[in-house]
């Protein structure tokens, strides 16, 4: 029995789902969907993995698991929202709270002392950072904002920040020694298996993982970065801020990235205290000072220190601060800076927000300041470059009349970086890694030394195909100009051109304007076009595919939470996001402190429709169709009427909303005349819903403004969350009705 599952997650997401899911749950009741939840939570992926540590009655389901085998049938379809990527402050406070509530299980072990605790540790680290993404997306990516959202923004713009030629901000990247210059990369003619291996200068060969399959076609790259390169290029860039008079400011992903950059990350921490830890750093590694995972981890940690030692530590942390170069802030008002977690700042959103507001960052005095946004590996930098390069030029883009960049992404079985955890390693003594085949053959080797970062990545051939067949389809479809971001300079990508060219032959192109072109290229050819007004859809590897379905939504309607994500699924389903951005902990955060949640839905609106109108198709279930096709249009009624949820305390929020959705789906079920069945059902809701609008709105707003509790941050109380998010009993007994 086919079935739509909506995923529960973590934050501002899961919280409006608690309001949004109940509505749609009873609108589709009758048209023969079922629809069911799976819990992916952070808390709940923790519960699932440490069953032998709960009470019976404390067990979960491995949700996640099911859902990755699930993606494989052709029968998927899933609404996936966005979840938690846990850093580790993160996934402690979450063991934290879930030990605060009776559940038995284990502390995270920093450095595990016997085969207990490596089991420990190893069961988080599959939890840890970008975990359900990757299991979940069997497919490729298919981004792009709808015409409604589009135009919505072009007659109501978001706020853009005024950009000057003198501007002093700029990328830093560096220009050797890193991912983008030691990339080898192979593709493989026939099936086989291959090992890793490190030999020091001794000659003593280590395996760092052994023997796993490669299928044939399958692209390989390896690469390494250097430790000395990049803690030398840290220290210029501290320097040159300085000299410069310009903030600090480091940009990268530590969640889908969480092996390497996290590492990255602590030398970023060391070279800014440098006088810190050249004076206390063998004190700070005895006490367990982790900066990997950022200064926050050091604040903490130093607690433990006699008051006097302490003190003199703060006080050279307050002296460094006082040296400069200023840091940019996360929270000024709270002083947590963007060296505090590696969470806090993702590059893909942290450079599209910055370049939206005048390439400025927050200082610690709570105003914007130019900055230098340090983003170590040089493989996308340039992108980010182009673009602060074209605001300078040319001052910044207009939501109004500015054009769109859809993207095409190759994703699927983990494609590329975001698929190298598993073959990330830093590097224990000086020597070389080389990746051996069964039959002994080295197909790539690398020099390394101790304290280097080694990685290898894969991607398959068919998804490879499936992404070319995909960026043909959708500017077929669209009509559109579409670039493939690929540098014939760089080794894996020169290998992913010749198949690019390979299977674009497979398809009858003509008329259309497909071209390759490297990243800095295609980022000016498609800044010159978007600020003409024209589209330009991106074809773009994974990181890409990540960074651009920020970066061009952010400038052209102001957040990527407005985009719809598809991803049609390799086996034949539909794996369908909800928008592209992530979980904002500030909006939970004012849920609580004044009982308002600026989440917008949005992104789940339009991933709902897609997926009604998928299971519509698969099923023939007509009536599914009309309820996709019904909810589009009450979408833009939303968009017209300007009823998404404001920022401000008092006004229309989330659950507001998620009412007026109702009522404009349930106008256009009760106006259509395909099904008289639905048409029946609905009229006298739709009159129901209009008759009680003032005095739903009057419930809704007259509960803001005092905080609430909603019994734990990342394992909320079921009852209390749901009265938070479903607090008019108006409305309540309507749809339950
Ligand atoms: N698909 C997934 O599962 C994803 C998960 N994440 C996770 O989300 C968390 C936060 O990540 P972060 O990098 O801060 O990115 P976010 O996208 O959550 O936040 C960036 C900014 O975008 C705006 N925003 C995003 N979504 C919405 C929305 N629906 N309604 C209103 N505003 C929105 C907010 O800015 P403004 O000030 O303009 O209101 C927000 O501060 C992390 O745990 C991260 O790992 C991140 C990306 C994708
Ligand atoms: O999985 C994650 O950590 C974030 C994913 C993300 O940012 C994206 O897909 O746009
Ligand atoms: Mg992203």
């Amino acid at each position: 029995m086919s079935k739509i599952i909506y995923t529960k997650t973590d934050e501002a997401p899961a919280l409006a789902t608690r309001s949004l899911l109940p509505i749609i749950k009873s609108f589709i009741k009758s048209s023969g969907i079922d629809i069911e939840t799976k819990d992916i939570s952070l808390a709940a992926r923790i519960l699932a993995v440490f069953p032998d540590f709960l009470n019976e009655d404390q067990r979960v389901s491995d949700d996640l698991m099911i859902l990755g085998e699930f993606a494989k049938k052709p029968e998927a379809n899933i609404i996936k929202l966005p979840n938690i990527s846990a850093s580790i402050p993160q996934l402690k406070a979450a063991i934290k709270e879930l030990q605060s509530k009776g559940f038995n299980i284990p502390n995270y072990p920093d450095e595990p002392k016997n085969d207990s605790e490596k089991d420990i540790k190893s069961r988080y680290d599959k939890i840890k950072g970008s975990a359900v993404n990757p299991v979940l997306r069997e497919g490729n990516s298919d981004r792009r904002a709808p015409k409604a959202v589009k135009n919505y923004a072009k007659k109501n713009p978001h706020s853009m920040g005024a950009w000057s030629s003198d501007s002093k901000t700029h990328v830093a990247t560096m220009s050797e020694g890193d991912f983008a210059h030691n990339e080898k990369s192979v593709t493989i003619p026939e099936a086989t298996s291959i090992k890793i291996i490190h030999t020091d200068d001794n000659g003593i060969a280590t395996t760092l993982k052994d023997s796993f399959p490669l299928l044939k076609g399958e692209i390989i790259d390896a690469t390494v970065m250097s430790k000395k390169a990049l803690v030398t290029f840290f220290d210029k860039q501290v320097a040159d801020a300085r000299e410069k008079g310009v903030l600090f400011s480091l940009h990268m992903k530590g969640t889908m990235m969480k092996v390497s950059d996290p590492i990255i990350f602590g030398y970023a921490v060391k070279a800014y205290f440098k006088d810190v830890f050249d004076k206390y750093g063998t004190l700070l590694n005895e006490i367990g000072v982790d900066v990997n995972n950022g200064l926050g981890n050091l604040l903490e940690n130093i607690q433990q220190l006699p008051e006097n030692k302490r003190k003199d530590i703060e006080a050279d942390i307050a002296a460094t601060y006082k040296k400069g170069p200023s840091i940019a802030m996360v929270n000024s008002d709270k002083g947590i800076t963007n060296l505090h977690v590696p969470s806090d700042v993702i590059i893909d959103a942290s450079m599209p927000a910055m370049i939206r507001t005048s390439g400025k960052m927050w200082n610690a005095e709570g105003k914007l300041q130019d900055t230098k946004a340090i983003i170590p590996d040089s493989s996308y930098a340039g992108v980010y470059a182009a673009t602060i390069d074209f605001c300078q030029k040319h001052g910044a883009f207009d939501p109004t009349t500015m054009g769109t960049v859809p993207n095409v992404g190759l994703m699927a079985q983990k494609a590329e970086e975001y698929g190298s955890h598993d073959k990330t390693f830093e590097i224990p003594s000086n020597g070389f890694v080389q990746v051996v085949d069964t039959s002994g053959k080295v197909l790539m080797e690398h020099q390394v030394e101790t304290g280097d970062i080694w990685r290898m990545c894969q991607t398959k051939d068919a998804p490879i195909q499936d992404w070319v067949k995909l960026a043909v389809t959708r500017a077929k479809a669209s009509q559109t100009p579409a670039v493939f971001w690929l540098d014939i300079n760089r080794a894996h990508d020169a290998e992913l051109i010749k198949k690019v060219n390979t299977y674009l032959k497979n398809y009858d192109t003509s008329g259309l304007d497909l071209r390759i072109l490297n990243p800095v290229d295609a980022t000016i050819f498609t800044c010159e076009r978007l600020k003409e007004g024209k589209d330009t859809i991106s074809v773009s590897g994974n990181v890409l595919r990540d960074y651009l379905t920020d970066l061009f939504p952010i400038l052209e309607v102001g957040t990527s939470a407005k985009m719809l994500s598809i991803v049609p699924l390799m086996n034949g389903g539909g794996l369908f996001e909800t928008g592209a951005g992530g979980s904002a902990p500030k909006h939970v955060e004012q849920l609580l402190e004044e009982n308002h949640l600026r989440w917008d839905s949005l992104g789940e609106f339009l991933a709902l429709a897609v997926s009604l109108e998928h299971f519509g198709e698969v099923n023939n279930n007509d009536k599914a169709k009309i309820l996709s096709e019904t909810l589009d249009n009450a979408t833009e009624q939303l968009l017209e009427n300007k009823k998404g949820p404001s920022r401000n305390v008092g006004e229309l929020d989330n659950r507001g909303s998620h009412f007026y959705l109702a009522m404009y789906w349930a106008q256009e079920l009760a106006k259509q005349n395909k099904d008289q069945a639905l048409k029946a059902e609905f009229t006298p809701i739709a009159r129901q819903l209009e008759d009680n609008e003032t005095s739903i709105i009057k419930e809704l707003k007259e509960i803001q403004g005092k905080p609430v509790t909603i019994g734990g941050y990342y394992e909320p109380d079921e009852s209390l969350i749901n009265q938070v998010m479903r607090p008019s009993k108006t409305f309540n007994t309507i749809l339950e009705s």
